[in-house]
């Protein structure tokens, strides 16, 4: 199976799907050059999964991603990790701190680490690379002095850790994504699932949140919302949102169901176990809601049998 990760070897994003290949019979990881290459690589049908971050909890979403995930033809979640990421300084070997006039890294880690750059490197130029190991590979060319990385490139790259543990903020998690081509089946549900869905509605007053009340009612937890441009024109948006449950639940599949009556495009992007940071050190989001009253899996099948017993009834032969 041909896994197209956010490459080249050494990012976040290897480590993430590293840490479930025992998963993944036959897996074969193969480095893409940027999140949109590893999509494009499955929708192409060269890759059979493609691992990409999504969000992280301190810069939010990784747009390229979002984006990606709603262009044709339809793709799937199946799976998520959850990654503390950790960053250090690499440079080549013999440099030191006063020699670094230009530093790269991904934006997510330049994000994450600006107060530390802004305090040990004021005068430095950032640049932006596709990842923190492209990054790593252009100190190693020798086309910057320094990359902002996951420490563990050093090795990849042959050069030396300057400073480590450089984030502004600690308990960083990352979530990433296995994604695969739609129509290739869908995980089984665990009874701790996550749902993704992205929906452009009409623009009115009331139409987010009559989305939105299509969750509440059903007693959906939410546990994400976005908006990315549609790019149709300005002002037009998708919303992506993410909630507790599977869409072979009742109350999941009824509130899509009710979405695709009410908005002007809905995409399914999957049903998925809900990931646990590995280290169990950081809450990966607030705790589920407890299940609202009349809103269980057990309400649903009582009050569907109810309504096929009514409708069963004999005809009275009253006209
Ligand atoms: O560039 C990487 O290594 C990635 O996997 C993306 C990323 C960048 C910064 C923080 C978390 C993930």
């Amino acid at each position: 199976m041909r896994i197209a990760f956010l490459g080249p070897h050494g990012t976040f994003c290897e480590q993430a799907l590293r840490s479930v290949i025992d998963d993944l019979p036959d897996a074969a990881p193969e480095p893409a050059a940027s999140t949109t290459a590893a999509l494009d690589a499955l929708r192409a049908g060269e890759a059979d999964l493609a691992c990409v971050p999504i969000e992280s909890s301190v810069e939010g979403a990784v747009p390229a991603t979002m984006d990606g995930l709603v262009e044709s033809p339809p793709v799937v979640v199946v799976r998520e990790i959850l990654l503390p990421v950790r960053f250090g300084v690499l440079v080549r070997p013999g440099t030191a701190i006063a020699d670094v006039r230009t530093v790269a890294s991904h934006p997510h880690g330049e994000a994450q680490t600006r107060r530390w750059l802004a305090a040990h490197l004021p005068g430095a130029e950032v640049r932006m690379t596709p990842s923190t190991a492209a990054a790593a590979a252009a100190v190693a060319d020798g086309q910057v002095d320094a990359a902002v990385c996951a420490p563990v490139a050093a090795r990849y790259y042959g050069l030396d850790v300057l400073a480590d543990g450089v984030h502004d903020t600690g308990d960083a998690v990352t979530r990433f994504v296995l994604v695969a081509r739609a129509g290739s089946g869908l995980p089984a549900p665990t009874g701790a699932d996550r749902t993704s869905i992205a929906a452009t509605t009409v623009n009115e007053p009331g139409a987010l949140l009559a989305i939105l009340t299509e969750f509440a009612i059903r007693g959906v937890d939410l546990t994400r919302i976005e908006s990315r441009p549609s790019k149709a024109r300005l002002g037009t948006y998708w919303f992506f949102l993410d909630g507790a449950g599977h869409v072979a639940e009742a109350a999941m599949g009824e509130a899509l169901a009710a979405l695709h009556r009410r908005c002007t495009d809905l995409r399914f992007l999957g049903s998925y176990p809900r990931a646990t940071v590995p280290d169990g050190s950081t809450a990966p989001s607030p705790p589920v809601a407890p299940p609202v009253p009349g809103q269980s899996a057990a309400d649903y099948d009582d009050a569907a049998a109810w309504l096929r017993a009514l409708r069963a009834a004999p005809d009275p032969g009253v006209r």
